[in-house]
């Protein structure tokens, strides 16, 4: 017995003395001791050369990316992520610098601030860097990769098909107008979730919901914001905490989804797709039903994913980037005036507004944008990407299953490439005339914002998602001032950026409830 704790004793590791005693213990009770000795001296140098593996890989695994204090055995950094987690990880890029590591359970998780090497990480190294967390929860995100269909739905939703369909965003924009211009103070994100919802509604469907009291809005934004539900550093990592899951599997976001996929997604998809396809016209299931099932009826299964990717990923984005956008609006009515006077000179001559294809007729009104939309992202820190194998990234082995996450938040403030980055100066975007879609593909150098994200992952409705913020911000700004809310006694109550909380959970960041106004212009 001692003479094998010798033969342990080199390998200086107590984990597989403890294993070998062990081990010694219990066989040497019925077999030959030297047998005995043989294999277990095998047993110890397999454990040994694996323990060896294991640390070399784990010494080089994030070499010199800097970890937070505070990490806690299964759970990581959990407990330390806080309340506000852009406040977090604000502080710890200034701790730390521009890349540190977390651990979200059992996972790893880089977090990266500096557009460079964001580029770099998730774009040069994007056959590394461009798959999706394998539990991250929104089904349609997570297949897509595998399952091109959405990107092939929006390809077809380009630029040209767009031009073509720019009646159905104009109408609905001129909708939403409609309803909301009373003066009365109204919070726009419902009436805005319906715009965008409609749009897509109408071009794979042909239908369209008729109010925010209709059951199928109700029920359409009801499965967007549970799936959301789903989403969102917090709450992914927390259902990764193994021993969680142990104790109760429902805890796992897959069983969860899957669930709530076949007997909510499923039965309402179905119809849906069953009402699209008996119409008379165009529209995308139609084509989808063609090529993925050869026009078949009955079984639509394979289609259910690319429909819930356009339905998640296509409505409250655009609409709470625009309503982020009013909110900021409504203390600016210097700001409104400058726009206005784009557009008016545009009606003046044209006896219409202009359409997105005549962008440049209202710059400052676009530089407005792309500066609010700095401001306040729509996801804080993008949708996550994993790391499809094990790779080296100067000098530093990022582990496969890794997630990356972008700060858009901090890389929104980085002064070298935004000067005075806090100050509200839509002048910095004057002169690009580019579409953001095509800003979205440069590198950061030349990119005017971070909030479609990053190369091969990049954002396949971002020129679906501008010609729709264009069509609203013009038909509203022509027709309305956007003004705060009146409290009883008729008094402005002013909301800004820093008195209406984002709603933390899920990817898309929602604002709380907030109230503004839209009162009808008077031109005269
Ligand atoms: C202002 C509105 C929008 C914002 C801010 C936005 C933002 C994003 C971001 C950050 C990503 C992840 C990129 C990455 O992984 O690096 C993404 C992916 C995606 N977006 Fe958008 N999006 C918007 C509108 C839309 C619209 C209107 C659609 C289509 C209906 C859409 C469809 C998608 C899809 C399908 C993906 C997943 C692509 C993939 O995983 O390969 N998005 N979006």
């Amino acid at each position: 017995m001692s003479q094998q704790l010798t033969v342990s004793g080199l390998y200086n590791n107590r984990l597989v003395e403890h294993f070998i005693t062990l081990i010694s213990n219990t066989t040497s009770l019925s077999r030959d001791a030297s047998a005995t000795a043989v294999g277990i001296t095998a047993v110890a140098t397999a454990l040994f050369a694996w323990h060896r593996i294991k640390s070399s890989r784990e010494n080089l695994a994030f070499n010199g990316i800097p970890t937070p204090k505070g990490a806690r055995l299964i759970i990581g950094h959990i407990l330390s992520l806080g309340s506000n987690l852009p406040k977090t990880f604000h502080k710890w890029h200034k701790e730390l610098g521009p890349v540190f590591r977390i651990k979200l359970g059992s996972k790893d998780a880089i977090v990266i601030s500096n557009p460079a090497l964001t580029q770099d990480l998730l774009s040069t190294n994007g056959k590394y860097t461009s798959n999706r967390p394998d539990s991250f929860a929104l089904i349609g995100f997570k297949h897509s990769g595998n399952n091109d269909g959405v990107v092939a739905v929006l390809n077809a939703l380009g630029p040209k098909r767009l031009k073509e369909e720019n009646s159905i965003l104009c109408n609905e924009a001129d909708e939403f107008v409609d309803l909301v211009s009373t003066g009365e103070n109204i919070d726009p994100l419902a009436p805005l979730m319906r715009v965008s919802l409609n749009f897509i509604l109408l071009t794979l469907f042909s239908t369209r919901t008729t109010s925010i009291d209709d059951p199928l809005y109700k029920q359409a934004i009801h499965i967007i914001t549970t799936f959301m539900s789903f989403t969102g550093i917090v709450n992914t990592a927390i259902t990764l905490i193994p021993l969680l899951r142990v104790l109760n599997p429902f805890f796992s976001n897959d069983k969860k989804i899957a669930a709530f996929s076949m007997g909510t997604c499923k039965p309402f998809y179905d119809s849906l797709i069953e009402k699209g396809l008996d119409v008379d016209g165009d529209n995308m299931v139609k084509l989808l039903n063609e090529e993925l099932n050869q026009g078949k009826r009955g079984n639509y299964d394979n289609m259910f994913l690319t429909i819930n990717d356009m339905l998640v990923a296509g409505t409250d984005t655009t609409a709470v980037t625009i309503t982020w956008a009013f909110l900021q609006l409504s203390t600016k009515p210097e700001v409104q005036k400058k726009i206005q006077e784009e557009i008016d000179a545009f009606v003046d001559k044209h006896g219409r507004v202009p359409y997105f294809w005549e962008r440049d007729s209202v710059p400052y009104m676009i530089a407005v944008q792309r500066e609010c939309f700095r401001l306040r992202p729509t996801t804080e820190f993008g949708v996550p990407h994993a790391v499809a194998e094990d790779f080296e990234w100067r000098g530093t082995l990022i582990p496969k299953q890794t997630w990356i996450f972008s700060n858009m938040m901090d890389a929104h403030m980085d002064s070298k490439k935004y000067p005075n980055p806090e100050k509200f100066d839509p002048d910095r975007f004057l002169g690009q005339e580019d579409t953001m879609f095509s800003s979205a593909n440069r590198r950061p150098e030349n990119r005017d914002h971070f909030n479609f994200g990053w190369g091969r992952r990049v954002c396949p409705g971002s020129h679906l998602a501008e010609t729709q913020m264009f069509s609203v911000w013009v038909r509203v700004l022509a027709r309305c001032n956007i003004m705060p809310a009146v409290d009883k006694n008729g008094n402005d109550v002013p909301k800004t950026l820093d008195t209406v909380s984002p709603k933390s959970g899920p990817t898309v960041v929602s604002p709380s409830p907030f109230k503004i106004r839209f009162v009808p212009r008077n031109k005269n």
